[in-house]
């Protein structure tokens, strides 16, 4: 499902970090709703410090960034929470409290953003149907296999239903079969309207899936291939 709503756009954006090293530099990009793209490129590449300009955890030395209609230049500190209420993340390494359960991982979010706690069982089981795991919601993540903590991640990451979603490395830690099955998952959001980008360096596995690739090289965008 595309649509021609810009949802991210970069404006010729460049990251210098205090330490002096080039996160990116000169990026220009835009990507529209319901898109679902990936992104990437080698190790220091520049592609986890793009996706952390989108969430405003850098900000950028130069250049403007747009994302869903707001400039991300004139955003107040105390707009950040609300820029990021609308943004799932999901990590390589999932970062799940281990000694909470898995119903509870996945309330977090709702319970941080002020649901009303009638609201927030309703809410984590459909996430939770949505990945397959629904029968584990009172186990401890601990006793979960790899791809499962990483299914756990994503339904806390869509809980509250953003419109954009973006994920570094998602399948990282993930066998071949594995990693084509939360690929899957993403393709399945993306089904229903979620506008998605996913940083990997899994070229075989993006080489399978029909998506739009963007690639970055020593913090510069060098191709952009499957564009609208
Ligand atoms: N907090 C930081 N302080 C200083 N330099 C940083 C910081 N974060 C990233 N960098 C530098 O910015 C460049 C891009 O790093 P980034 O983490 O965005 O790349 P990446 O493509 O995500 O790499 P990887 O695939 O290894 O995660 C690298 O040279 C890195 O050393």
């Amino acid at each position: 499902m595309k649509q021609n709503k810009t949802v991210i756009q970069f404006d010729n954006v460049s990251k210098r970090y205090p330490t002096g090293q080039s996160g990116v530099e000169g990026i220009n990009l835009k990507i529209l709703l319901g898109e679902m793209v990936f992104l990437t490129g080698h190790s220091g590449a520049g592609k986890s410090t793009l996706l952390k300009l989108i969430t405003a955890i850098e900000r950028p030395s130069a250049g403007q960034i747009w994302v869903g209609g707001q400039n991300l230049k004139t955003l107040w500190r105390s707009q950040i929470p609300i820029l990021r209420r609308n943004i799932g993340v999901v990590f390589q390494e999932h970062r799940l409290l281990f000694d909470r359960s898995v119903f509870d991982n996945v309330a977090l979010p709702l319970q941080i953003a002020g649901f009303s706690p009638r609201d927030i069982p309703r809410r984590v089981r459909a996430s939770l149907d949505k990945v397959g795991l629904l029968h584990k919601e009172k186990v401890l993540p601990i006793t979960l296999s790899g791809g499962e903590q990483q299914r756990v991640g994503i339904a806390r990451a869509v809980v509250n239903k953003p419109p954009l979603l973006l994920a570094d490395e998602p399948t990282g830690n993930l066998d071949p079969e594995l990693s084509g099955e939360i690929m899957l998952l993403f393709e399945q959001f993306n089904q229903v309207g979620v506008t998605i980008l996913i940083a990997s360096h899994d070229l075989a596995l993006i080489g399978q899936l029909k998506h739009r690739v963007l690639t970055l090289s020593e913090g510069r965008l060098v191709s952009d291939v499957g564009a609208l």
